[in-house]
């Protein structure tokens, strides 16, 4: 039995990813990622990129993905909290369009791998934090898209309105859903 408990989620391919966390009158320590107990799990891509970003509260990073070289990341929160949105963007899945969230954070320490043709994004619910992920694939500015978090058809629900979030530019100004050819950007 490997270190990593895989979670129920209602979208095939995205895995809520439970840690085994070794307590005790230090603090704690755990695995954050194992090449065999993934296995186990069914996580079997190789991860070539890591990232870390920090924010303050109320900030929104999303909804991105990487088009034509599609990323999948391995996601967790080592600061504050996140309410982490992914959305099923595989033109032949039977949840195309659909999203899950989850809350990720310091505290429960729980881990979400999002596959590749996913959109990613997060809505920090503290100051100061932290957001580290490992990606399938390496960055590509060029390739670098996104849909507009607040879009129609999506209807993700963050739990906050416009005026309590601060977006990049970039982001304030993604497409919408329907204005994306979903077969052209994986091609
Ligand atoms: C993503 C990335 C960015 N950068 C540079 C490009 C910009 O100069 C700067 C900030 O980039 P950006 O504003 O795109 O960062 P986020 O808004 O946190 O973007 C991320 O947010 C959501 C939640 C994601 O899932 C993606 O990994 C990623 O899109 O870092 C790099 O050098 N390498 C990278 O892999």
């Amino acid at each position: 039995m490997g270190k990593f408990k895989a979670l129920e989620s209602a979208i095939s391919g995205l895995v809520l990813i439970e840690p085994t966390i070794f307590g005790d009158e230090r603090g704690f320590f755990m695995e954050t990622y194992s090449e065999r107990d993934f296995a186990e799990i069914g996580i079997v891509e190789r991860f070539v990129q890591d990232n870390h970003s920090k924010s303050r509260k109320g900030v929104l990073r999303g909804l991105h993905f990487q088009r034509h070289i599609t990323q999948g990341k391995l996601v967790r929160v080592t600061a504050g909290a996140v309410r982490d949105v992914a959305v099923d963007l595989r033109p032949e899945s039977e949840t195309f369009g659909k999203w899950q969230s989850f809350l990720l954070s310091a505290d429960n320490k729980n881990m979400l791998y999002i596959p590749p043709r996913f959109a990613h994004g997060y809505l920090t619910l503290e100051e100061g934090t932290e957001f580290q992920y490992k990606c399938t694939e390496f960055y590509h500015p060029q390739y670098d898209c996104g849909v507009l978090w607040s879009d129609a058809d999506l209807a993700v629900d963050w739990g906050v309105g416009e005026d309590d979030i601060l977006l990049s530019h970039k982001d304030r100004s993604l497409p919408r859903f329907a204005e994306i050819d979903w077969k052209e950007v994986w091609k």
